[in-house]
């Protein structure tokens, strides 16, 4: 009787207080579920890492929204040794060896949810694109429609695509060296080299130019101030590139919490120039798509006659990129989102690259010298394939993809059924057994500035890959690695080379000197330049 009554009171007293209750239920359960993830009974409580992490991924989420996260996670594998735990359910290792296993045996481990969060938006529908697909039975069979664009002999038979635009781009630098030289502008190479490499992408795998290469073209009657105003101004493309290498500050929030702070990043930062660039990307790939749709309708048996005119008139390509998605039977809207990915990783990852690679050679104008000396050295002109095999180039574009970073953090995968043990040679032999579910990763920043793999690991030194030991090989991986690495490997590859061996042997650095000392860049997942300029002078 006295013990119902005493249960009858605390109900009542609970009930008069719901609000406390309401306040106080969620608290208790973040104490304990806190209290959990960092005692002993928790499944990753034998990996080493600080207390914040260990409780919370806001840490995680928190660091890349600041970009330091490439540094700090390397901070504690300095402190901690190669396997720490920085989040509550997560592992990063700087160790190569775990490499195989991770992205590549088996076809390597599956990428986790968060990646969704660079789908992409497509009027009222969105789009998960190839590489933010996580399901891999939903990722390859538009992966297998448009795989055969990225093979070396596709890429060799259109070589004269790439090598007009390459040609463009230097002939750009050239008009930037003369301005800067009659007292003009430093000149943003990073704008040009994403002008080059937009301009690749499009003309190569949509069949159209972009034209990133070509603007203002109209004033080019008043060719000195048209010049001086391509040194100040961004190519049109760069407010949607930036906003999409911008999504990596926060994409590691659950989907919901994504859409909020997405919408409120939206209304906060909106400015005209972006939607510009908006616009005018989601207006060139909807003409592009729709020119693929129109060469698929006239090349059927049944299209009209004016619609084979049509056709015919738009010169669209059947093998393009767009009309090979649409011919496999995705929706115009999905092939137009897809487009649109590749317009960002395309511009972003070569653009960054080829800028690090010139600034280096500025820097280091002894590299360059020697560059050119095997360059001029040769009989006659490289061919495309010879290029690759040019063994001081391949180390200047080896050394510029370690050095540039361009997606500096972690790759996270998810460990599948059944769990992982990683085997650590590196710290007392000392095995770690992640069950399934556990986020790991290893992170291109730590790899590529590990002094044991790579000697004065920050110094730019082409000659290192002269003679690469096997552990460099192993962990230089800046197109990622295994079934989800870089799409685009080989056409990105073939831009560098090309554009590199065409700058050296115009001589157009000659004289040049970089403004700053260095690239700062924010830690994102695709880095953002801090500035959004790489300036270089000529005196
Ligand atoms: C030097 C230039 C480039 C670098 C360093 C680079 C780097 C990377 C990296 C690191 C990944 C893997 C990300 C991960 O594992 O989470 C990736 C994936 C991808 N990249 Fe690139 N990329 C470059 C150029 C390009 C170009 C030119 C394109 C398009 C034309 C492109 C399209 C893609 C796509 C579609 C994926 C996703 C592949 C998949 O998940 O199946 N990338 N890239």
């Amino acid at each position: 009787m006295a013990l119902y009554s005493v249960g009858g009171a605390l109900v009542s007293a609970l009930l008069s207080h719901a609000f406390l209750v309401t306040l106080l239920f969620p608290l208790v359960w973040l104490v304990l579920r806190s209290l959990y993830r960092i005692s002993p009974l928790h499944p990753l409580s034998h990996v080493p890492g600080p207390l914040l992490p260990r409780i919370s991924s806001l840490w995680l989420t928190y660091h890349a929204w600041i970009g330091d996260e490439a540094s700090v996670v390397e901070a504690l594998h300095r402190q901690y040794g190669p396997v720490v735990r920085n989040g509550p359910n997560s592992v990063d290792i700087s160790d190569g060896a775990a490499l195989a296993t991770i992205y590549t045996e088996r076809g390597g481990f599956v990428k986790p949810a968060f990646y969704e969060n660079f789908a992409l938006p497509d009027a009222t529908q969105v789009h998960n694109s190839i590489f933010s697909e996580v399901d891999p039975s939903i990722r390859a069979p538009r992966a297998k429609a448009v795989a055969v664009l990225f093979s070396t002999s596709n890429l060799r038979q259109s070589q004269d695509v790439i090598y007009k635009c390459v040609d463009r781009f230097v002939e750009r630098l050239a008009g930037g060296k003369k301005a800067s030289q009659q007292g003009g502008e430093p000149l943003n190479v990073l704008n040009l080299t994403r002008g080059l490499a937009v301009d690749a992408v499009t003309s190569y795998l949509f069949g159209t130019s972009y034209g990133g290469l070509n603007e203002r073209k109209s004033q080019r009657e008043h060719e000195k101030v048209a010049v001086q105003r391509e040194l100040a101004e961004p190519m049109s493309a760069t407010g949607m590139v930036d906003s999409f290498v911008a999504v990596g500050r926060f994409w590691y929030l659950p989907k919901w919490a994504f859409n909020i702070v997405e919408s409120l990043d939206a209304w906060w930062n909106a400015d005209e120039q972006l939607s510009q660039s908006l616009a005018q990307v989601d207006e060139f790939v909807a003409s592009v798509v729709r020119d693929a749709e129109e060469a698929i309708r006239a090349s059927t048996s049944t299209a009209t006659s004016d619609e084979k005119t049509t056709a015919v008139s738009s010169r669209h390509p059947l093998t393009s990129y767009p009309a090979r998605l649409l011919q496999a039977g995705f929706t115009p809207s999905e092939t137009r989102a897809q487009c649109k990915d590749l317009i960002f990783a395309g511009t972003d990852s070569t653009g960054m690259n080829l800028a690090t690679i010139l600034f280096m050679l500025v820097r280091r104008p002894e590299c360059h010298a020697r560059l050119r000396e095997e360059m001029l050295g040769l009989a006659h002109r490289p061919g495309f394939d010879e290029l690759q095999s040019l063994p001081y180039l391949r180390g200047v574009v080896k050394e510029g993809l370690r050095l540039s970073m361009a997606n500096p953090s972690r790759l996270p995968r998810v460990v599948p059924k059944g769990g992982w043990t990683f085997k650590n040679n590196m710290s007392n032999n000392t095995d770690y057994y992640f069950p399934a579910g556990t986020e790991v990763s290893c992170t291109p920043y730590s790899l590529h500035l590990n002094e044991r793999v790579f000697r004065d690991p920050r110094s730019f030194v082409p000659e290192r890959w002269l003679e690469p030991s096997d552990e460099m090989l192993r962990d230089a991986i800046p197109f990622g690695l295994g079934s989800r690495q870089c799409i685009a490997r080989n056409l990105a590859t073939v831009e560098l080379f090309c554009a590199v061996a065409r700058v050296v042997e115009a001589n157009v650095l000659h004289g040049a000197s970089t403004v700053k000392s260095s690239i700062d860049i924010l830690e994102w997942f695709n880095s953002k330049v801090v500035g959004e300029r790489i300036d270089l002078v000529w005196g």
